[in-house]
């Protein structure tokens, strides 16, 4: 039997994993699983709710556990994971170990237009701050986190990345 390809998009908050890995696992006639809906859904409680709760450490103990389950499946998928997921416990060296990973590199002032057209309170990162408050903490988040992002095994940048784009990138991978 054929090793099952395994796609896993990590990056920044906004920088389009949910949006992009949907459209990819289409085109590729693939599972997609988008870890923060699973996370909602097997909870059944929303990702705020989570946080205020039960706080970010619990959180981020069970991302891991369910990015665990989810990079265990004998299918191959599609996988978007939260803007957080490569940065906690050994995260990004266990995506890269089972899956190719591929960060989706976007400039700060595009996250922070997308993020300040999606709904308040959506992501709990962000909750409760104007737009300078959002600069600063996409600057600072982008400071501690980039070098994780940066393992992944295939980096597409712009804020018009293509599905095209990125199966070509695959196939160049491979050959
Ligand atoms: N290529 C794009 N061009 C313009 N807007 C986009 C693009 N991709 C996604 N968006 C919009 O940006 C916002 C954030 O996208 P999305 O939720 O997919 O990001 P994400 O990386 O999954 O974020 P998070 O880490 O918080 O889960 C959404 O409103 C989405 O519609
Ligand atoms: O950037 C982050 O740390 C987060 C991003 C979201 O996808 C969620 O996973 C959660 O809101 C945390
Ligand atoms: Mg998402």
């Amino acid at each position: 039997m054929r090793t099952p390809l395994k796609i896993v998009l990590v990056g920044m908050p906004g920088s389009g994993k949910s949006t992009f890995g949907k459209a990819l696992a289409r085109q590729l006639n693939f599972a997609f699983v988008d870890l923060d809906e699973a996370i909602e859904n097997e909870e059944s409680k929303s990702i705020r709710e989570i946080f205020e709760i039960e706080g970010e450490g619990r959180f981020r103990e069970l991302e891991t556990d369910y990015l665990e389950k989810v990079l265990d499946g004998v299918e191959g998928f599609v996988l978007s994971t939260g803007g957080g997921t490569p940065c906690f416990n050994d995260n990004m060296d266990l995506i890269n170990e089972k899956s190719v990973s591929v960060y989706l590199e976007v400039t700060n002032e595009e996250l922070l237009k997308r993020l300040l057209k999606d709904q308040a309170g959506k992501r709990p990162m962000f909750a409760g701050m104007d737009e300078g408050e959002m600069i600063l903490k996409i600057k600072n988040l982008l400071a501690q986190r980039e070098a994780y992002y940066l393992k992944a095994k295939i980096k597409l940048s712009g804020d018009d990345i293509s599905t095209e784009l990125l199966i070509s990138e695959l196939m160049s991978f491979f050959r």
